[in-house]
């Protein structure tokens, strides 16, 4: 019995460091509760509790490079159940509150004189980190308040079911995130406080802990009430008694899968604050509130088959196939086994019964396996192109990759993924056409999307394909030829390059495309939310000559765009005006050198007056009229040269990038 505590132990910390520290998940929470309640089982019969057990601390240690700082009150776990009954006797004869048990971030903020002044993480309940720059940028936390004491208040940071599946979209198959409360930590913990900024985090208060100067309500309700006057959202909550409690559970469970905010489960909590001061608490559970998990509905079918889908990066994912059932009120037949270490740790095979439920009633996910015949095996060759495949250590375990780089699954993927709408947005490109247009030898690697013209007669004369639909192809690909970079470099499908690691390579490299392609490892990894895989991806994607082959390709049919933000800035011109006359020898005419000038924050106008800067005329010493106004007023007049030379202009103006 002692080995088996050891071992759930180990499993567990393992489970919960991986959890609260790397912000992913090596087990789902339904098997991270079922070892939970099986060692609590063991401790008790035993009477052994060894000090690092789980179930006697939230345990573990923050490590990041955020600053940490000590809680003046511990956040303490909340003791569990299943049963709506038990909620009724909790409560008693008390008043009680019950609301959404969020799943996020739990933040505690304060306020002085009226202003944000910090917010910390939950941490480990008792040392939480700083992310006060992040709070500053959620979508809807009040930044001044009218109140002037100084507050402290507790609630939940969290991301959208919407915003979670925007943000999944347009990221790598690698980079997706499981679910939002993952999402959401991982965003919230981060150093640089852009990608919070970018990603709409939500803030919910549930608990008011202190206001200063002001005489507190004994009802939590009438606090949550206050702080919604100054401004918070608060988390949603009814007022229940033993005799409503019951039928309010019901309410919200109707409405959990409308909600677009992912929560575990619900809060119920006394009321009263004298109350529940009263009663203290244990050391891992306050004893004024409990949390209702919902019995998730669970289902026992057989596994059918393990499908291994090639993704563009040669990712080879496993999903669970089923018998089909019905669950939260739709058949489903697939869950993702997300890697090759969770597929391991169910110990699966065909054939094998188990038991399936939908995470926080969304996500289907496979709970347990009854059987255990550990006998499903790992592909030694992709599905697709019969190529080797090899097992690779990953972030949260080792998943399993293709490696061959002409699988036509990859190739379709990446053709596919550099067509679509976060990276060239080709409309009307679908991954059908694709696969036709491989089969046919059109098209090998992505530039020669860009000579399909070539194959005119032959693609008109396609089926499905006409007059029409070739002509509306060529167009989106025209257009699709001034493209912004960060949505080039994603569209290239570098291994944990999603838009926002796009996005933040851009904005550090100044959107200089040959910085980034020659940017050494080292200095990769300084880029702020990149890590040693991230780097090494991206140096050992422009390391390779096939790709850099591939790249020049390409490079002669695009025009990067570069925002107006980065090309101003540094610029000579910003702010100048000019006047340009006479013939010109190294622009092609007046009008190219004149945008060239308006693109990078200059003005250009059609006569001198007080208000010109320069003169632009090759012909520096003729009398035009142009040119002894300038005199009379003392304007410089310089040649185009000059210009050229003074402003760092040059007359192909995408040089200049
Ligand atoms: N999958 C895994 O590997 C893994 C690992 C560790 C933990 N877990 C999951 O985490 C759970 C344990 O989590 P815990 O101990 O960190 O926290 P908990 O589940 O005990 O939750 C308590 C916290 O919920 C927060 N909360 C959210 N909404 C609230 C509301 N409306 N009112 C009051 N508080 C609210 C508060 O911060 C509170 O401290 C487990 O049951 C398990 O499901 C999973
Ligand atoms: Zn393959």
């Amino acid at each position: 019995m002692v080995n088996r505590i050891k071992e759930l132990i180990s499993l567990l910390n393992k489970a919960a460091e991986a959890y609260y520290q790397k912000d992913t998940e090596i087990m789902s929470n339904q098997e991270y509760d079922r070892l939970y309640d099986e060692l609590e089982h063991l401790e008790k019969e035993s009477g052994i509790i060894l000090a690092n057990s789980p179930t006697q601390r939230v345990g573990y240690t923050v490590l990041s490079n955020l600053q940490k700082v000590k809680h003046d009150s511990p956040i303490l776990s909340l003791d569990k159940t299943k049963e709506p009954q038990k909620l009724k006797s909790f409560l008693g004869g008390e008043k009680g509150i019950l609301s959404w048990k969020l799943d996020g971030l739990t933040i505690v903020l304060t306020y002085e004189n009226g202003t944000l002044q910090q917010a910390i993480t939950r941490g480990n309940g008792e040392i939480g980190e700083d992310v006060t720059h992040n709070a500053r940028v959620f979508a809807n936390l009040p930044l001044q308040i009218s109140f002037k004491g100084s507050l402290v208040l507790r609630g939940e940071g969290v991301i959208s079911y919407t915003e979670f599946h925007r943000i999944n979209e347009g990221a790598q198959e690698e980079e997706k995130y499981k679910n939002p409360r993952n999402l959401c930590s991982g965003t919230v913990r981060q150093l640089n406080s852009e990608i919070a900024a970018k990603r709409r985090v939500q803030f919910f208060a549930f608990t008011l802990v202190s206001a200063e100067g002001r005489l507190l309500s004994d009802s939590k309700a009438e606090n949550l009430k206050w702080l919604a006057g100054l401004g918070f959202d608060v988390v949603d909550h009814k007022i229940v008694t033993a005799e409503t409690v019951e039928q309010e559970v019901e309410w919200f469970r109707a409405y959990v899968k409308k909600n677009d905010i992912a929560s575990d489960g619900l809060v119920l909590t006394f009321d009263s604050i004298d109350y529940s001061e009263n009663l203290g608490s244990t050391a891992k559970f306050p004893k004024d509130s409990i949390a209702f998990k919902w019995a998730d509905e669970m289902a026992e079918t057989t596994l059918r088959e393990i499908e291994w889908n090639t993704s563009r990066t040669g990712l080879m994912n496993p999903i669970a196939i089923f018998d089909p059932v019905e669950l939260e009120g739709s058949r489903v037949s697939r869950a993702s086994v997300h890697n090759v270490s969770i597929l391991r740790e169910l110990k699966l095979g065909i054939g094998d019964s188990i038991k399936v439920y939908k995470a926080n009633m969304i996500i289907p996910q496979i709970a347990e396996n009854l059987t255990c015949s550990d006998s499903a095996e790992i592909p030694k060759e992709c599905f697709v192109c019969g190529g080797e495949t090899q097992i690779k250590k990953q972030r949260d375990g080792e998943a399993l990759y293709c490696t061959n780089p002409e699988c036509s699954a990859q190739r379709i993927q990446r053709l596919t993924h550099f067509v679509s709408r976060d990276a060239m947005n080709m409309e009307g490109f679908s991954e059908e056409t694709i696969k036709k247009f491989l089969e046919m030898g059109f098209i090998q690697q992505y530039p020669d999307i860009f000579c399909l013209e070539k194959y005119e007669g032959q693609i008109k004369k396609m089926e499905g394909f006409g007059e029409k639909s070739y002509s509306n192809l060529i167009k989106s690909i025209e257009k699709a030829k001034q493209v912004e970079l960060p949505n080039f470099i994603y569209a290239l499908g570098i291994d944990q390059v999603g838009l926002r690691n796009a996005k933040l390579l851009c904005s550090k490299y100044h959107y200089d495309l040959d910085k980034i392609i020659h940017a050494s490892e080292d200095e990769l990894i300084g880029i702020d939310g990149f890590g040693t895989v991230i780097a090494h991806s991206i140096h050992h994607y422009f390391g390779e000559e096939e790709h850099k082959t591939l790249l020049n390709c390409a490079l002669k049919y695009l025009k990067i765009k570069v925002p107006v933000e980065i090309k101003t800035e540094g610029s000579l011109v910003q702010g100048l005006t000019f006047v340009v006359t006479g013939d010109l020898e190294r622009f092609s005419n007046r009008k190219a050198l004149s945008e060239a000038i308006e693109l990078l924050g200059g003005k250009v106008t059609g006569s001198v007056t007080k208000k010109t800067n320069y003169l632009i005329n090759n012909d520096v010493f003729s009398a035009s009229s142009k040119n002894e106004k300038a005199k009379q007023l003392g304007i410089p007049i310089i040649s185009e040269n000059d210009f050229i030379l003074q402003f760092k202009i040059m007359p192909d103006e995408s040089k200049n990038i």
